[in-house]
């Protein structure tokens, strides 16, 4: 991803700021410059690369800054705030409420990735517990209804749409009525792109507007048109009264900047990016996490939020079990499966803090996805009474051969993934048990971390010092492998074979993610239970 260089090139250069004995005029003017460079070779406009420099130096007052630890701070934090400011038009995002009919209705270009965004829009309220419908109200481009409808019936959307009806606003009302009759909480419309004549097309937006008055209307921009972005967003912005902006494709080759600037032209906030095809590609935007994690700082908030959508607390069994210090094949089954419903992995690990984007280079998402789907297929041959054990049945070679022929799978591969099984088990087993750190809690408490770990958010990054502190913990785990030597493994050496070694390497760093994660939830409920909670 472009950003991710961008990120790294902004990075670098706060990081050469630190490397200064020195820090004056003349090494702030350096910082801007490259900053500035960078951020116009993303294309981000002009005209706000001009202010945002401006108002860093209107920020940064070095006479005022006594010690240059003290200057290096503040210009850090000016820049942070000023690239916040890029990309955050100060205006809180709409989001849907519970409890009422919420109308949504999608406008932009053809080729804009409308018709995707809005069936993962569709996907991610479902997953929040909506009952969301979808309804196509393109009659321009023949076969936008049979897309949409093959999209929808994937992610187990309802839709309305029509092969006969013409006219786009007839199908946009009846398909809204049907959902409100049929008590849906989110209904969201998908409109044209494209027209014989641009006028029409604008026309043809306002009258479904005004006949369906949506309570929010979303644009979807192309992430990789570049500078084109500013006029595009503005006409539209003319026609229709745009509430939230969608930003697609920002995977690949999008630089991003252009449309990123088109928050400036519009004054609405983007709400989420597209980062792929598929459906899980979706991902929540705000400004400050995407600024931080841009930098290579992670996004905290978007990983909870991804927890919290996995519905740990229903999981009561695994919960006891870890508690206990007890780890079995049916607990790393449920996890990996976990991990496979949270969406790409690189999504997952660009979220952690501390993975710069230098460590996420070429890591090969899509094949750790693939040897976590195999370990499925080797879960899905075990009994009921195997998968409850804690892997020691598998000393017996009749079992093992058993499992290899039902699941297709080689039997070095399954002595790994049950050498892997063992490993995590001793780390639960150091955590969990009487003496452990989640052996201290009881279930009850566990389940309620599990259900709402970003409550206890700010506590648990108060307790480790902020950021910083999160970033130094990462780094500590060093003890259980290492972020830097789990990715290096995750993605090197181990490369596309999957049996032995390989397997094992692999699968050693998936589950040494996994314990991160539960070591962050750990540490976050010990912070919500540890009396820290009662503050606040
Ligand atoms: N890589 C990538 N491709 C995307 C993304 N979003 C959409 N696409 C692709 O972009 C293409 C166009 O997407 P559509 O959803 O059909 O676009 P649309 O705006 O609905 O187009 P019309 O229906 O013609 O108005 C499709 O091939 C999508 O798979 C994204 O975030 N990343």
């Amino acid at each position: 991803m472009v950003l991710n260089e961008l990120g790294a090139r902004i990075n670098s250069a706060l990081q050469a700021l630190s490397k200064e004995p020195v820090i004056d005029e003349k090494a702030l003017d350096a910082l801007l410059r490259e900053i500035c460079g960078a951020l116009l070779e993303s294309d981000v406009n002009v005209r706000l690369v001009q202010q945002m420099r401006l108002n860093v130096k209107k920020r940064v007052n070095m006479d005022e800054l006594a010690s240059s630890s003290n200057k290096r701070k503040v210009i850090q934090n000016s820049v942070f705030e000023e690239l916040c400011g890029l990309v955050d038009p100060k205006k809180e995002a709409w989001v849907p409420r519970k409890g009422k009919q919420n109308i949504l209705m999608f406008v932009g270009l053809q080729g804009s990735g409308k018709t995707t965004s809005c069936t993962k829009l569709a996907a991610y309220y479902k997953r929040k517990g909506m009952k969301v419908g979808l309804v196509c109200a393109d009659t321009f481009r023949a076969g936008a209804f049979d897309q949409l409808k093959q999209n929808a019936s994937r992610a187990h959307i309802p839709y309305y749409g029509s092969y006969n009806e013409a006219d786009p606003v007839q199908i946009a009302m009846d398909g809204v009525a049907q959902f409100k009759k049929e008590k849906f909480d989110l209904i969201i419309v998908d409109t044209s792109g494209r027209h014989r004549q641009e006028a029409e097309l604008f026309a043809e937006m306002e009258q479904i507007a005004a006949a369906i008055k949506p309570d929010n209307t979303i644009f979807v921009m192309d992430g990789t048109i570049g500078q084109a972005a500013d006029s595009q967003a503005r006409a539209f912005k003319e026609s229709v009264d745009i509430g939230s902006i969608i930003i697609t494709k920002m995977d690949g080759h999008a630089k991003g900047g252009g449309a990123i600037s088109a928050v400036a032209a519009t004054g609405s906030p983007i709400v989420f990016i597209g980062t792929g095809e598929h459906m899980h590609d979706l991902e929540k935007f705000s400004a400050r996490p995407f600024v931080s994690k841009m930098l290579g700082m992670g996004d905290i908030s978007g990983l909870v939020e991804t927890v919290q959508d996995l519905h740990l607390e229903k999981n009561e069994d695994m919960m006891k079990n870890i508690a206990k210090g007890v780890f079995t094949l049916k607990d790393m089954r449920d996890q990996l499966q976990n991990i496979l419903k949270m969406g790409p992995l690189s999504k997952i690990m660009g979220m952690m803090p501390g993975m710069s984007p230098e460590m996420m280079k070429g890591f090969d998402a899509d094949e750790s996805t693939r040897r976590l789907r195999s370990y499925m297929c080797i879960f899905d041959s075990m009994t009921e009474a195997e998968l409850g054990s804690d892997g020691k049945v598998f000393d017996d070679g009749k079992r093992l051969r058993r499992v290899a022929i039902g699941s297709g799978v080689r039997i070095v591969e399954i002595q790994a993934l049950l050498h892997q099984h063992r490993q995590f088990g001793q780390i639960v087993k150091k955590m969990g048990g009487p003496k452990g750190m989640l052996g201290k809690m009881n279930p009850a408490a566990m389940q309620q971390m599990a259900k709402n770990p970003g409550a206890m958010n700010p506590n648990m990054l108060k307790q480790m010092g902020g950021m910083g502190g999160m970033q130094k913990m990462i780094q500590q785990m060093g003890g259980m492998g290492g972020v830097q030597n789990m990715m290096r493994q995750m993605m090197g050496g181990g490369g596309a074979g999957a049996g032995g070694a390989d397997g094992a390497g692999g699968m050693g760093n998936m589950q040494e993610m996994m314990s991160q994660m539960m070591n962050n939830m750990g540490m976050g409920g010990m912070g919500g239970f540890g009396g820290m909670g009662g503050r606040r």
